[in-house]
């Protein structure tokens, strides 16, 4: 296996390999364009070999080429490995940062998964959008939601500050928007479905198309975080690049933080790859091991979520809460997400009419942990404004039409029947809804309305 990946800045490996052998005083003159070293990377995964199972099987089943035949991968807890030629001619590996066989061991499993030619992992979901956002240049025109994570909004807003990049945010539920702003200079189309916190639903091939029409170069690039490879294949929509925070459902458990990043083009896969090694946000081999770990329960956690959110939203909506989850037929774009997706997934959002009440539900919650992220097994419950998406300024909030109470449920693996008695508890004690002889309804308490305090910009 050759232990260097293409330059993709121009120049041949292969070439300056051979090079390299000749002299000793050029042992190391695999250089970049630039004249900066560039050091062997692991082959690109080739995960299309054999037979194709079920997911929930692939998901399972790995070949190791370890020594021992170990059945879990070993952590390679190594910064450095030894060459045996001063040109280290033959060896996969040299640094860590560049390649490690633990980290290439769950990039290839994940390129299987996602149905990808080339996976990539590094330190978090953000590291994963740095990473692509790197392929930017200044005067770049970048073509994105205007319902997306905060911290997916501040990076682009820093973009946009900083680096001389034009960022459209438009309603990417609507294609006719995306149409009126894409053209020649699009670069990329950045989306997420579905959209967090609002659960809107992005048609991923309609903007695909009028994306690569606009500009056959532009790169679609789609945050799969909400769903996983389990519900979702972008790259199988028409997406070029898909990347996901891998601290959520990949994981489970939220005992890590990675960032997943997967192409179907080996050119683009280098490029990013290129970026990783330069800058040396490369997942840790204890933290790609425990990611893969967790991958191998996906399926089994995700359905009970799924099914135990089914069941919350339906609770929910049937006592008179206005819910947005993509499994409700009366979520407006069911059948789209039904069209491009294979379950609802396990985040669903409902609002109460005043932010005290969403307050006061959010803490008399006891089964449900106070806390940002989802995907995990623990069952959490939110204020997206106050917390993942404080980071969007409030008039920002306020434009973008993000309801100030509006509460996420990230539903875990619980029984289902002490999520709804605990959530309905805390909907009594909250006083959000009316109780009757027959149960209870949804109070629609007109609370403090929401306003803006124009000189601190914050909502009270
Ligand atoms: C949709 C979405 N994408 C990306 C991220 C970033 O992931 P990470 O926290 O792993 O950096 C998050 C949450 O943090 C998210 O909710
Ligand atoms: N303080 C963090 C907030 C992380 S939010 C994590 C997750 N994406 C979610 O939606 O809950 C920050 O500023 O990034």
């Amino acid at each position: 296996m050759s232990s260097f990946a293409p330059d993709p800045l121009g120049k041949d490996p292969a070439e300056e390999s051979s090079k390299s052998s000749k002299s000793l005083s050029k042992a190391f003159s695999r250089v970049d364009l630039d004249g900066h070293d560039l050091p062997p990377s692991p082959a690109p995964s080739s995960p299309r070999n054999g037979k194709r199972y079920a997911l929930a099987t692939e998901l399972v089943y790995t070949e190791g080429t370890d020594q021992y035949n170990a059945s879990s991968t070993p952590i390679y807890q190594s910064a450095t490995f030894k060459q045996t030629s001063a040109g280290g001619e033959g060896a996969e590996y040299d640094y860590t940062r560049s390649g490690n066989p633990t980290r290439t061991h769950l990039e290839r499993h994940l390129a299987k998964i996602m149905c990808a030619e080339r996976a990539l992992v590094v330190s978090s979901g953000m590291g994963a959008l740095d990473v692509i956002t790197r392929l930017l240049r200044p005067g770049d025109e970048v073509v994105t939601g205007d319902d997306l994570y905060g911290g997916t909004n501040r990076l682009l807003k820093y973009l946009a500050t900083n680096g001389g990049i034009i960022v459209h945010h438009v309603d990417t539920t609507k294609p006719t928007s995306v149409q009126r702003v894409v053209g020649p200079k699009t670069a990329m189309v950045l989306l997420e479905t579905p959209t967090n916190p609002l659960i809107k639903i992005v048609d991923i091939p309609t903007i695909a198309n009028l994306a690569h029409e606009a500009n056959p170069e532009a790169l679609v690039a789609v945050d799969n975080t909400m769903l996983s490879p389990l519900l979702q294949n972008p790259l199988e929509l028409g997406a070029d690049i898909v990347y996901e925070s891998g601290t959520k459902y990949l994981s489970g458990h939220h005992d890590l933080m990675a960032g997943v990043l997967a192409v179907n083009s080996s050119a683009i896969g280098d490029k990013l790859y290129f970026t990783i090694n330069a800058s040396g946000c490369g997942l840790a081999p204890f933290d790609s091991w425990l990611l893969m770990r967790g991958i191998k329960t996906l399926k089994v956690r995700m359905e009970q979520q799924q099914s135990n959110a089914q069941r919350i939203a339906e609770f929910l909506e049937s006592h008179g809460f206005k819910v947005r989850y993509p499994g409700l037929k009366s979520h407006p774009q069911y059948a789209l997400h039904n069209s491009m997706a294979r379950g609802a997934g396990a985040v669903l959002s409902f609002e109460t009419g005043s932010i005290h009440v969403s307050e006061r539900i959010v803490e008399a919650a006891k089964l449900w942990a106070i806390s940002v992220s989802f995907g995990c097994v623990n069952s959490l419950i939110s204020m997206p404004c106050r917390m993942s998406h404080a980071s969007i300024d409030a008039k920002t909030r306020q434009e973008r039409a993000l309801p100030e109470d509006i509460i996420r449920l990230c539903v875990g693996i619980e029984d289902a029947d002490d999520l709804i008695d605990d959530l309905s508890r805390a909907l009594v004690l909250a006083g959000a809804v009316n109780l009757t002889p027959e149960g209870f309804h949804h109070a629609a308490e007109k609370g403090p309305t929401a306003k803006l305090d124009t000189q601190s910009n914050n909502i009270f």
